[in-house]
């Protein structure tokens, strides 16, 4: 199958040379081509160009695409997109002045959605996650990361990771899985912290290799739940099956565990809302990118990431939703970006750098997707008719995708 876009008013994010990962330095060019085409062979861009030099239309499915704005799909990082039910009781408690704290300790929240998780089926775990993936399908995201986490026990970790895996395999989304078994402790480990850890490591990771269902391996580590030196014994651990690091840590409090991810040389360290200079230092250096998340900083009033703060470091930074029912009930890339301009101070330019190309690298995709390449996947975002591309962060609570390309098919 051969699909010729034409007219494209600006065709963004253009990289011939490939790069896997943008510095601070570069995340500030956004390269675009305007008046462009690019063609896409079954499932990857075959070429692009101005429109000086378009290709012959015969035999092509043509778009036109006069007026608008193509880019590669969004890379959404760090997702926990699938889970039972929701929690939007807990929501009414928060307006009513709870903290996200209080409804923990109160057994709410991840413990909450574990209780639901491990009540529901693997069929309709399914049925209520693929919603929400086709979903934000359409909302521009064209490689995902989903983390399991909601389980907390054998049976319901791998429960959630072979959704991950039918997700998978079908959609044309690329799909990386990530165990996330210390995402809490249960209630019945909580003075038995060593217990808890055993079995994630001695029953959870081998069943897990065995059915080779996990990327990577995460771990919430925070006051309250995991310290940083259980958060490393669980990477070592993650490590001995191949699985490399992606870890929650500094949402609330800086425990120094940035300093131990990037020793660990762990692929990513999500969150980073409360960040101090030495964290910062840790990541110099390093192959470890931070990953902001500001879907959660605004749905529970928390602060954002000090993304100026990482940049002005010459760092590079990702930006992804954290979908999940506690903390960001959203998949949505589209307002992650706005938001990381609005409130964290980005230019469009690097937003969308943070969520094309700086995503794949948080999920080790940035070979084949988030930018424009030769031999690039084909996963696009086609606009409706926009002056710039900095109206995509400008017009932040409206649609803008007209339609969108998976895998070289359009889905309208
Ligand atoms: N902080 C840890 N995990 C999720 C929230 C989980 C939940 O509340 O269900 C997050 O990234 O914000
Ligand atoms: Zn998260």
């Amino acid at each position: 199958m051969s699909v010729l876009i034409t007219n494209i008013k600006q065709l963004l994010q253009v990289r011939p040379d490939n790069p896997k990962i943008l510095d601070a330095a570069a995340m500030r060019e956004l390269p675009i081509l305007e008046n462009a085409w690019l063609l896409i062979e079954d499932d990857v861009i075959a070429g692009f160009g101005t429109m000086e030099s378009c290709p012959d239309s015969s035999g092509r499915q043509v778009i036109d695409a006069s007026g608008k704005i193509v880019l590669p799909s969004w890379c959404d990082s760090h997702t926990h997109l699938v889970y039972a039910g929701n929690r939007v009781q807990e929501f009414s408690d928060r307006i009513h002045g709870m903290t996200y704290e209080e409804i923990a300790n109160r057994g709410g929240g991840i413990l909450n959605s574990a209780k639901r998780l491990n009540d529901t089926s693997e069929n309709q775990l399914y049925e209520e996650s693929k919603i929400r993936l086709e979903e934000v399908i359409r909302q521009g995201t064209g490689a995902i990361e989903i983390k399991s986490g909601y389980g907390l026990t054998v049976d319901g970790e791998l429960k959630m990771l072979r959704v991950i895996k039918r997700l998978r395999e079908n959609y044309g989304i690329a799909i990386k899985a990530t165990f996330l078994g210390a995402h809490a402790f249960p209630t019945e480990f909580k003075t038995d912290h060593e217990g808890y850890i055993n079995r994630i490591i001695n029953e959870m990771l081998p069943s897990i290799a065995a059915e080779n269902l996990a990327d990577y391996i995460d771990a919430f580590c925070e006051t309250g739940y995991f310290s940083v030196s259980e958060t490393e014994k669980i990477i070592e651990a993650g490590m001995r099956f191949g699985l490399r690091a992606k870890i929650h840590v500094n949402q609330f409090t800086a425990i120094d565990g940035i300093e131990m991810a990037v020793k660990q040389n762990a692929l990513s360290v999500d969150h980073l809302e409360i960040l101090e200079p030495k964290d910062t230092e840790a990541l110099k250096k390093s192959e470890t990118i931070a990953v902001a998340l500001p879907l959660c900083s605004l749905f529970i009033s928390i602060p954002y990431t000090p993304a100026r703060e990482l940049l002005d470091a010459g760092l590079p930074l990702a930006i992804a939703t954290d979908y999940n029912p506690g903390t960001a009930p959203s998949g949505n890339m589209n307002l992650a970006v706005a938001l990381g301009c609005i409130k964290m101070k980005l230019t469009p330019e690097e937003a969308i750098n943070a969520a094309t190309l700086n995503g794949a690298y948080a999920m080790e995709l940035s070979e084949t997707h988030g930018s424009i390449g030769i031999g690039k996947k084909a996963n696009l975002i086609l606009t409706r008719p926009l002056s710039d591309y900095a109206e995509i962060p400008y017009s932040f609570g409206s649609n803008l995708i007209e339609s969108v390309i998976l895998s070289g098919k359009v889905i309208q």
